[in-house]
């Protein structure tokens, strides 16, 4: 609960007589969430516009309305601001006490390895005795409980609600570029921004990578005076944003060495008045030059939160992994499958080459296109495929709203080459390849790693995790009753 005059002062609003004894009881952004006593904030989204339920969010309960529209609202106070989710933001942040204020708080961008990173270094963190909560694409850990998440980087109500109930003295959060073009994070301070890469991705809602770069730049704008930037060094983007982060005054640690034993000397990983003249090794279980790149940034994390370098190299060598990401399994035959959440043409390329390093025999890639989203990198993903794989499956992967038949038909436009076989079904696709394999293949599925599938397949498995178990079962099912016939 809180005053509406006092609310009000996150956003640089002007109490009036009005609104002087008006109680607050919760914040929304949808009027279907509205109850008693709460504030309604108007946002213009991407489908629909949410003043147009201004009325609803009054019949709901509502007693003030804040949105970006100039309009008449009868009954409650209006409030017109320039941006409805900036607002939005401080009000979140206001209502829930600055939840993060005492917390060491860090935000992932970048194309790949958010939420790799994330846990490489709440695993290390933890190794030394800090609690950590983590907000990313797999799931919210709070308290040590974990729960599902619904975007990779939460609105910012619920990040504010969900931090207010935190004991955790860390935060790790996957900052989308989604989330800060929609101001998700406004207004928070970080200790620690970290760029891992960028690539093509998400052109369809931010039309050209200039426009997909300044998302992720502007997330250093969040850096605390004392804040540090960890940038992963590989292009010129990379190039730009170390430039950018020293314009705004903040300290740069840039990451330009990658071996399988990571070598400080020489390298800004550590500050240069550190001088530290040792060689550390980033192996951890998960396989992969990309893998080596995001271990060597949660290592200079870590070592720049003050953890003694040779405890975080220790941590990162017990490091198992994560659910979907380079995870593997093995067939009966003595193949190999990794499922994979790699969804770009070079997430593609590291994960296809990890693979190929291994002596694969034959390569059966099984994946897919979300529908509805960025249909450019398409083809450069099925190039890549094609280089490495014996075999490219195509087949669904969530259809967003695109029909089976169109997704169908976008699959055959693509998927011209002799190597590459269309099964949409999901979980036939993966029962092909599976059919194939024989000793020392490997079976690659990517694209969906440990989430959930989005519609039904035929054989009623909700991933591709249950889809291998389904078909692991059966296998050794079919072995006992072959050996006791
Ligand atoms: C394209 C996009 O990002 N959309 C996000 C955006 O929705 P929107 O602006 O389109 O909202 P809208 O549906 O037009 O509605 C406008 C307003 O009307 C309100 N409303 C609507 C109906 C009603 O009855 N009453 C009402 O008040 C809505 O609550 C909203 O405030 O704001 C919503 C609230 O924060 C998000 O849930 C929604 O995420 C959608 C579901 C989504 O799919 N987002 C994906 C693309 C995303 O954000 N992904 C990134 C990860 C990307 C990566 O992996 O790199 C993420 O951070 O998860
Ligand atoms: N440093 C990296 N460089 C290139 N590709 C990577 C890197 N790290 C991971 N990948 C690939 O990207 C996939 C997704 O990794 P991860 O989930 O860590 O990234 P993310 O940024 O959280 O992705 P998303 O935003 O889609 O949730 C991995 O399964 C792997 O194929
Ligand atoms: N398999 C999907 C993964 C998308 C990543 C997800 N985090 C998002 O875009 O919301 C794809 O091919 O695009």
């Amino acid at each position: 609960m809180m005053m509406l005059n006092e609310l009000l002062t996150a956003i640089n609003v002007k109490a009036t007589q009005m609104t002087q004894n008006i109680l607050v009881s919760g914040l929304a952004f949808n009027s279907k969430k509205v109850e008693k006593g709460f504030l309604f904030v108007a946002i213009s989204g991407n489908h629909m516009d949410g003043h147009s339920f201004i009325e609803d969010a009054i019949q709901n309960g509502a007693v003030a309305i804040i949105g970006e529209k100039c309009l008449e609202v009868r009954n409650v106070p209006y409030f017109q601001v320039n941006d409805s989710r900036t607002a939005l933001a401080y009000l979140a942040k206001k209502y829930f006490q600055n939840p993060t204020k005492d917390k060491i708080l860090i935000g992932i961008t970048g194309t790949n390895g958010k939420t790799t990173t994330s846990y490489m270094i709440k695993h290390i963190l933890e190794s030394q005795g800090f609690s950590c909560a983590l907000f990313g694409s797999i799931s919210v850990i709070l308290n040590n409980e974990e729960q599902a998440s619904s975007h990779t980087t939460l609105d910012p109500l619920t990040f504010h609600e969900l931090v207010a109930t935190s004991n955790d003295q860390v935060i790790i959060m996957e900052v989308s570029s989604h989330g800060l073009i929609q101001q998700r994070v406004e207004g928070l301070e970080f200790d620690f921004c970290i760029f891992t890469n960028i690539e093509q991705e998400h052109l369809d809602y931010h039309k050209n990578m200039e426009s997909y770069y300044l998302a992720k730049q502007s997330l250093f704008a969040l850096l605390k005076n004392s804040g540090t930037a960890i940038i992963y060094s590989g292009n010129d983007w990379s190039e730009r944003l170390n430039t950018y982060v020293e314009s705004i005054g903040r300290k740069v640690i840039k990451i330009n060495g990658l071996f399988p034993t990571y070598s400080v000397l020489d390298s800004s990983l550590i500050d240069e008045t550190t001088q530290v003249k040792e060689t550390f090794s980033l192996a951890t279980t998960m396989q992969g030059k990309h893998n080596i790149e995001n271990a060597s940034v949660a290592f200079a994390t870590s070592v720049q939160l003050g953890i003694d370098a040779r405890a975080v190299e220790e941590a990162l060598n017990d490091f198992k992994g994560l659910p979907g990401r380079f995870q593997l399994f093995s067939h009966p035959t003595g193949a190999t499958i990794v499922i994979d959440y790699a969804h770009t043409a070079n997430a593609f390329q590291h994960i296809l080459e990890t693979v190929k390093s291994q002596n694969a025999k034959n390569i059966y890639h099984v994946f897919g296109f979300r529908g509805n989203r960025d249909v450019n990198k398409r083809a450069k993903m099925i190039e890549i495929s094609l280089r490495h794989s014996n075999q490219c499956i195509l087949t669904f992967d969530d259809l967003n709203n695109v029909s089976p038949e169109q997704m169908i038909n976008e699959l055959q436009l693509l998927g011209t080459h002799e190597k590459c076989i269309i099964i949409p079904d999901r979980t036939e696709a993966i029962k092909h390849a599976w059919k194939m394999a024989q000793a020392n293949d490997w079976i690659v599925i990517t694209g969906k790693g440990c989430e959930s599938y989005k519609q039904s397949y035929t054989l009623s498995t909700t991933s591709d995790m249950q889809t291998l178990d389904y078909l692991l079962k059966q296998s050794s099912q079919f072995k006992q009753e072959a050996e006791s016939c």
